[in-house]
């Protein structure tokens, strides 16, 4: 395939319309969001030929190379259209063959969630990746041919490429070429939803942009050249700058007005935060792998409804949940991002303050898919993303409890496997209710019970007082009096100091 089955649209680096030799900010804005740039994923209720409007079917026409005399697109030719058809490469360096197949099983199910149709998959045995084409030429070549065979537009790396080896595999192959971490930012870029998350992914999209302009922007300065001159376009550009240097100060400019929109946003979180830290109630983070079933374990333990899906990075923004223990304690358990084998440095960058949450947590709830072929690997890809956020904030590392999930689906051989490497851990499924229940007692018996004993007469006209007592202690007696509620109960030190003044020797003396 060519170019020419590109749309039209794409205001990517890689475009040879000469409309697009200088761009404006919300240009420079539009191609960073098409770095890996993916259609809407295919949906049951795309319209069939008849619903379509004739202009949409002429724009799908062109798009395609298509001859717009033809009668209808087919519905199965929008279907196409609107899918961006991948072949993944990988070089496998290191490790077994089941790691690496791992790995490119990974990568076709991130190409999936971010709206792909994976077409085929080849992988390269190799020392290190090549210096040039990441693969080295004869599979470059292999490549090509394949890409031609299957009519794929898109090649999908599984690793970080440098700009030269981008633009020298492109060249081989002819068609665009992306790496791992433009899929996941692509990803991560599709499922923010809050404010700040879009914003936090934008910045990381342009910083792993900013570096890459290079190449491409060395032939649009030719362009620009050929056109007005490369020095002082009309109007937009100063004396003797390039086009490149043009596009790298908008996205600058972008990108410090997004650090600055991120750092208003971040004081409001970290008002939140205190509130969040004077508050005894034991926060809970849930962390784990990406799918591991994280949400499905919180609306498990509370019963709540939790959006689950089948894909990758389904949650990018924090979600939490109150809950009751079985001995009356409230908690707090907030769902967390997921994470992934070599998450693109810029995100965990971006999110370190979203993942501040898990450095808070009185407890990590790490939940590992018992199910995955290689659970002990995403394990390991989990702690370090964790020690280096803990690490980055001075934290001191929160208490880590495992449990592994989807027993319902696992390998009775894998699971004997995991409870002799894992001993502290549980084994649950938050589909069926295996496990859960005594998931919850456990809870209990691990949250560290408050240290303060206290003997309180509250006034009646304080009942948020008794509330508090209720949920962030364990009441042992209580009764009503005629003055007020008498409590004798064990309480969190910063409440026992608040409640001080109600000392039942004090207030009956
Ligand atoms: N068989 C089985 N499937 C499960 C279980 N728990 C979750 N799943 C499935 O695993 C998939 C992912 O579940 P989620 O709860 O969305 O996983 P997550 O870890 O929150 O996912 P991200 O948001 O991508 O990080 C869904 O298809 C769930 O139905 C389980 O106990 N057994």
């Amino acid at each position: 395939m060519t170019d020419t089955h590109r749309p039209e649209t794409d205001l990517g680096p890689h475009t040879d319309s000469a409309d697009h030799t200088t761009w404006t900010a919300e240009e420079s804005e539009a191609w960073s969001r098409r770095i890996a740039r993916s259609p809407l994923p295919v949906d049951e209720d795309a319209p069939s030929s008849g619903d379509m409007q004739l202009e949409e079917r002429t724009a799908l026409r062109r798009v395609a190379g298509l001859s717009t005399e033809l009668a209808d697109v087919t519905e199965v030719e929008y279907r196409q259209l609107r899918l961006e058809r991948v072949v993944l490469v990988g070089v496998w360096t290191s490790g077994t063959a089941t790691q690496a197949e791992n790995s490119m099983a990974e990568l076709a199910a991130l190409a999936e969630t971010a709206g792909s149709e994976v077409l085929d998959a080849l992988v390269q045995r190799r020392d290190k990746p090549d210096t040039a084409t990441y693969i080295g030429s004869g599979k470059a070549n292999e490549l090509r041919d394949v890409v031609l065979a299957t009519g794929a537009d898109t090649v999908v790396c599984d690793g970080e490429l440098t700009p030269a080896q981008l633009n020298a595999l492109e060249k081989v192959v002819k068609v665009k070429v992306i790496d791992r971490t433009a899929l996941i930012l692509d990803i991560f870029a599709q499922h923010a939803t809050s404010r700040e998350g879009k914003a936090q992914v934008a910045f990381a999209q342009m910083e792993y942009m900013l570096p890459r302009l290079r190449g491409w922007g060395e032939s649009m300065s030719r362009q620009a050249g050929g056109r007005a001159g490369s020095n002082g376009g009309v109007g937009l550009r100063g004396p003797g700058e390039t086009k490149i240097e043009t596009d790298r100060r908008r996205i600058r400019e972008r990108m410090a007005k997004l650090r600055r929109e991120i750092k208003g946003m971040k004081q409001a979180r970290d008002t939140k935060r205190e509130r969040r830290l004077e508050s005894t109630t034991p926060n809970i983070a849930i962390v784990g792998y990406t799918n591991a079933g994280k949400s499905s374990l919180l609306n498990a333990l509370t019963g709540s409804g939790v959006l689950v899906q089948n894909a990758l990075f389904a949650t990018l923004d924090p979600t939490s949940r109150k809950s009751t223990l079985e001995d009356g304690r409230a908690i707090v358990l907030t769902d967390t991002v997921g994470f992934v084998r070599h998450l693109p440095t810029q995100l965990v960058e971006a999110f370190r303050s979203t993942l501040e949450e898990v450095t808070d947590a009185d407890l990590l709830l790490h939940v590992v898919d018992g199910s995955d072929p290689l659970p002990v690997d995403q394990i390991k890809a989990v702690r370090e993303v964790i020690m280096d956020v803990v690490k980055e904030n001075d934290a001191p590392m929160p208490p880590e409890l495992i449990v592994v999930n989807k027993v319902d689906a696992a390998d009775p051989v894998q699971l004997t496997q995991l409870r002799g490497l894992l001993p502290g851990a549980r084994f649950v499924s938050a589909r069926t209710g295996e496990g859960i229940a005594e998931l919850r007692e456990h809870l209990g018996e691990i949250l560290a019970w408050p240290e303060a004993e206290i003997e309180v007469l509250i006034p009646y006209t304080r009942g948020d007082l008794v509330a508090r007592i209720h949920s962030e202690g364990r009441i042992k007696a209580s009764s009503h009096e005629a003055d007020g509620t008498h409590v004798e109960a064990r309480v969190p030190n910063a409440l026992a100091s608040v409640l001080s003044e109600f000392a039942y020797d004090t207030v009956t003396a």
